[in-house]
């Protein structure tokens, strides 16, 4: 059986123009989606990651705004600067980017964020109501999963999912996800004592650890669909021959650009699966797409705007 590539990119192509068409449509009646998007510091791929959100937004309609503040900004002129965010009544979503520096600490940034604003989703408020199955704004990456799945007809309800990686972004939400749609989960973790004996369980496999070829053939069960949330850059050409053991296309790229992107299933794994996500192409892009769906929810939340006029909610 040859295994079915799940195109992110396409994916995220899809979602991006729905949501065009919502946003236009909100523009008629006259309330422009508005997103701010907050950098600390210089971080390459963060500089990289913003400048697509703002990208996307412009291509989209959304009238976005970046400010980027130096590495060495105090947590309170950053909290300063959310609070006025939160009272300007023209920004409907905002982000900060992460990781922040060492010397502020995330989760006070993330809960000073107003709820109705927070399009990352990681504010406790939505968080609890992902939790209890309430309308919130949901993380984007595990949405974007959740929208890879329902968009390639993969049946969620009754399957043993299990998820690989318990961060507060991608590990728990996503567990919750399948939860709500009626999955058995089970999430393991670093202190997992024999993963193989889970994973090889999975019909569905979420794996988002930062540590490429994680998982190998032997962890993976015949059929399953595996889902890499995995974005690990390699830029040791030993690392690439030994993860890619003659795959001349991967050597050829790191020869041209210094460094590839690889995620956490070992390739050969992919021979076993029925279905899977590349990286990159894979879930990577529906980040973007999703952020860019829950800036038009939070514009309709806000203005009391029924939700369930979306494409999909
Ligand atoms: N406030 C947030 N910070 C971070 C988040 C987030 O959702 N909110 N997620 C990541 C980074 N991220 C967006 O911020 C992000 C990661 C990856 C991609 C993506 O398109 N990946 C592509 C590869 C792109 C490349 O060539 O480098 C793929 O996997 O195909 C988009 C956004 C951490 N911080």
């Amino acid at each position: 059986m040859s295994a079915r590539v799940l195109d992110g990119v396409a994916i995220a192509a899809e979602i991006k123009e729905e949501v065009g068409r919502e946003v236009r449509s909100l523009a008629e009646a006259g309330a422009v989606p508005g997103l701010t998007v907050v950098l600390v510091g210089s971080d390459p791929a963060s500089e990289i990651y913003v400048r697509s959100k703002v990208k996307s937004s412009a291509e989209l309609g959304i009238a976005s705004n970046l400010i980027t503040l130096g590495v060495d900004t105090s947590q309170a002129e950053l909290l300063g600067i959310l609070q006025q965010l939160n009272e300007d009544d023209a920004v409907d979503g905002i982000l900060v980017q992460l990781p922040l520096p060492r010397h502020i600490d995330t989760r006070a940034i993330l809960e000073a964020v107003d709820p109705l604003k927070d399009v990352d989703g990681f504010h406790p408020v939505n968080v609890g109501r992902l939790t209890i199955g309430q309308e919130s704004l949901v993380p984007c990456t595990p949405a974007g999963v959740m929208q890879v799945l329902q968009r390639s007809g993969i049946a969620v309800r009754g399957r043993d999912c299990v998820m690989v990686g318990r961060s507060d972004i991608v590990g728990k939400p996503m567990s919750t996800l399948l939860l709500n749609a009626g999955a058995t989960v089970a999430v393991c973790h670093k202190e997992t004592r024999d993963l193989r004996e889970y994973t090889r369980r999975a019909e569905i496999l979420v794996v988002a650890t930062g540590v490429p070829g994680l998982i190998t053939p032997d962890m993976v069960a015949e059929g399953a669909v595996l889902i890499d949330v995995g974005i690990n850059r390699l830029d040791r050409r030993e690392d690439v021959e030994r993860l890619f053991p003659g795959n001349a296309a991967k050597l050829a790229a790191f020869d041209k650009r210094g460094s590839v992107l690889v995620g956490d299933f070992a390739p050969q794994s992919y021979l076993r699966s029925s279905a899977y996500t590349p990286v990159p192409g894979g879930v990577g892009a529906l980040t973007i797409a999703m952020l860019m769906h829950n800036t038009v929810k939070a514009a309709r939340m806000r203005r009391s705007l029924p939700t369930d006029v979306l494409e999909f909610a």
